[in-house]
């Protein structure tokens, strides 16, 4: 099994995080200032989601990254690989994407002198709580809604990159570096603009039981938040998702295909 796309997977996921970081500060109300968490998270998870994709087109197409370009694969085989990579790296995610959304909606989001202490001081402080109060199950509280929002959205993910590098690209030539900014950049938007409406059904699963409200299931909180929100609850966060969507993942696919084609 080739392990560069790993590598470079890795790698790319943590230079996109460092473009995103600001965004994700200002979602999180300052609170999440550190930049190791975030960094080993999205390394990790970026790491099983392009390893998997292309481990996945090799066994569907028979060809490596580096044939892709003389024989591109299908947009259905793009979009099988990108929909388990988005599945197995959905499970990588939850626990990592709890710890955020728990910090996130924390209402004391930082600890001030005379103030009531966060509940949670940290992001390891946090997992333990989470580990001790609910089990280890509950580092995985809304992973089914995560993985819902991730299997199709990934697909489309990868579809819109290598739709998009196709397009604008001479036959058999790598893509040039403009290409590769502006497809991954559009490929992050897509994938949020779809991805939005299960996020938020998400996040709400993962604060579940702990500001009164109980969900039966990913169902019940779609239904319960419309009738108290009504449909324009599945837009929230769509603006801040899609503008952080397009540096980050410029810059991703950016340092991904260069790592590639440095390793030859
Ligand atoms: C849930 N969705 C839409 C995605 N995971 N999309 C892929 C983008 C991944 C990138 N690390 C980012 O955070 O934008």
């Amino acid at each position: 099994m080739p392990v560069e796309e790993f590598v470079a997977g890795w790698i790319s996921g943590a230079v996109g995080l460092v473009l995103g970081h600001p965004f994700d500060t200002v979602k999180l109300l300052g609170f999440f200032k550190g930049m190791s968490f975030p960094v080993a998270s999205i390394a990790v998870v970026n790491s099983v989601l392009f390893g998997v994709y292309s481990n996945a087109l090799l066994l569907l197409t028979a060809t490596s990254h580096q044939e892709r370009r003389a024989q591109p694969p299908s947009y259905m085989h793009i979009f099988l690989a990108g929909c388990t990579g988005g599945f197995l790296q959905a499970y990588f995610l939850a626990p990592f994407d709890l710890i955020k959304v728990r910090l996130q909606n924390q209402t004391e989001p930082r600890a001030q002198p005379g103030s009531p202490r966060p509940r949670y001081q940290g992001p390891m402080h946090c997992a333990a709580s989470i580990f001790q109060e609910e089990g280890p199950r509950g580092l995985f509280r809304g992973a089914w809604a995560l993985t819902l929002r991730d299997t199709p959205t990934l697909g489309i993910y990868f579809i819109t990159y290598e739709g998009l590098c196709h397009q604008y690209t001479p036959e058999g030539q790598n893509p040039s570096s403009a290409t590769v900014l502006v497809a991954g950049g559009f490929a992050g938007i897509a994938s949020w603009v779809t991805a939005t409406p299960l996020d938020v059904i998400k996040s709400r699963m993962q604060m579940d039981g702990l500001r009164g409200k109980v969900y039966r299931g990913v169902l019940d909180c779609m239904v319960s938040s419309v009738r108290q929100e009504g449909v324009g609850v599945f837009l929230r966060g769509l603006t801040i998702n899609s503008a952080r969507a397009f540096p980050v993942n410029a810059v991703t696919f950016l340092s991904y295909e260069y790592l590639l084609r440095w390793w030859g």
